[in-house]
């Protein structure tokens, strides 16, 4: 068992399939992006102050209102100028925390609100992604960054919105979500969507089991046919734990194992939302321990405060996470991206496992 200092954290690297686009705004880029459109709706207009803001506004127990801290970003993602900044500033971001692979996800039909197409939206988010993976790799901290288009669970543009995931398919986008509230909001909904990526032999993930229970992680998996699941905390509910420690898994969860479903599971924001207690008690450790397809990731980096260095340093700290589980659930994540079989490969053996040999794993 190795304990890796914060240094080692901040130098390993990192795979992070989910991060929401609009969730991980720099605080100073949000005042400075209000101020040039003349958004005058931020609580305050001092970045630090705004920081906090977020993360306590977040902090609510209840993903509705988490999700309503959201409005100020959206604010200020409406021009292809805004979204292009974001989009590059969030590459950097993610570049110079270590990690080497990213899938953003965002929902263009948030962005239209200034007049944009969707297309125009799109196609200014991958100019960002192009221009910081060249500033990143100029600095010496390469990174892949891929789009994954969400739909609103709410509306009905899903279908829309999956037709221009796969348009786009091979010019950056590697895949489609959906996200937004979940309790009354089944995946079944769309269906449509799904069918219509299946058919096209494309790859989507589905917020489930966060807000809400079994039902929405089966539907997600055995209707709708996700490959991966957003979050998916909730899969303890078909878990048993024995008094000798020992785990009885019921048939969802042992589907989800034996098939080797990806879980994004991301502990900061389930504590926020109210989906886990703590960072120390969250499922995350039980089901890695039982081997499930764990990985590690952000969310909202902005309303949570975090970066992939610090969930990966709170499971160290608070849940007794050692380098080799880092590694692991790294690996884990780089063999669910939606990149090429090939392309995975190549990362998984030629950064992947010599940059986690050269810390001692
Ligand atoms: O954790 C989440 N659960 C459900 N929806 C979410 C979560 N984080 C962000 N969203 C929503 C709010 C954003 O505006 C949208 C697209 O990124 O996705
Ligand atoms: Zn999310």
């Amino acid at each position: 068992m190795t304990v890796p200092t914060p240094a080692a954290v901040r130098r390993a690297p990192k795979v992070l399939l989910h991060d929401h686009l609009d969730g991980g705004l720099r605080p100073a880029t949000v005042v400075d992006l209000a101020r040039s459109a003349g958004y005058a709706g931020l609580p305050t207009s001092e970045p630090e102050a705004l920081g906090t803001w977020f993360r306590d506004a977040a902090d609510s127990g209840s993903l509705e209102r988490y999700l309503e801290t959201f409005s100020h970003t959206v604010a200020v993602m409406q021009t292809e100028e805004q979204l292009t900044r974001v989009a590059r500033e969030c590459a950097l971001d993610l570049a110079d925390d270590g990690v080497v692979y990213a899938e953003s996800r965002f929902a263009p039909e948030l962005h239209i609100e200034g007049g944009l197409s969707l297309e125009r939206v799109l196609e200014a988010v991958l100019a960002g992604f192009r221009e910081g993976e060249a500033q990143a790799a100029a600095a010496g901290t390469p990174i892949r960054v891929r789009a994954l288009l969400t739909a609103m669970r709410h509306a009905a543009n899903s279908r829309e919105i999956a037709e221009l995931a796969v348009a786009y398919r091979d010019r950056g986008v590697a895949g489609f979500d959906i996200a937004g509230a979940e309790a009354g909001f089944p995946p079944t909904r769309h269906l449509d969507a799904f069918e219509y990526l299946r058919r096209e032999n494309a790859h989507f993930t589905i917020h489930a089991g966060e807000a809400f229970g079994l039902p929405s992680i089966w539907e997600a998996i055995q209707w709708c046919g996700a490959d991966r699941l957003g979050h998916g905390v909730r899969i303890v509910d078909d878990i048993e734990l024995t008094a000798d420690g020992q785990a009885r898994l019921g048939r969802l969860a042992a589907y989800v194992r034996d098939r080797r479903i990806p879980l994004e599971m991301c502990p900061s924001s389930n504590v926020q939302t109210g989906a886990a207690q703590s960072v120390a008690t969250h499922p995350i450790t039980l089901l890695k321990r039982l081997r499930f397809r764990v990985t590690v990731n952000t969310d909202n980096r902005l309303m949570s405060g975090t970066s992939m260095s610090r969930e990966m340093q709170l499971l160290v700290d608070e849940a007794g996470w050692d380098l080799e589980d880092l590694r692991w659930v790294t690996v884990n994540a780089m063999k669910s991206a939606f990149l090429p079989f090939d392309e995975r490969l190549e990362l998984i053996e030629h950064v992947l496992k010599p940059g986690y040999a050269a810390l001692g794993a």
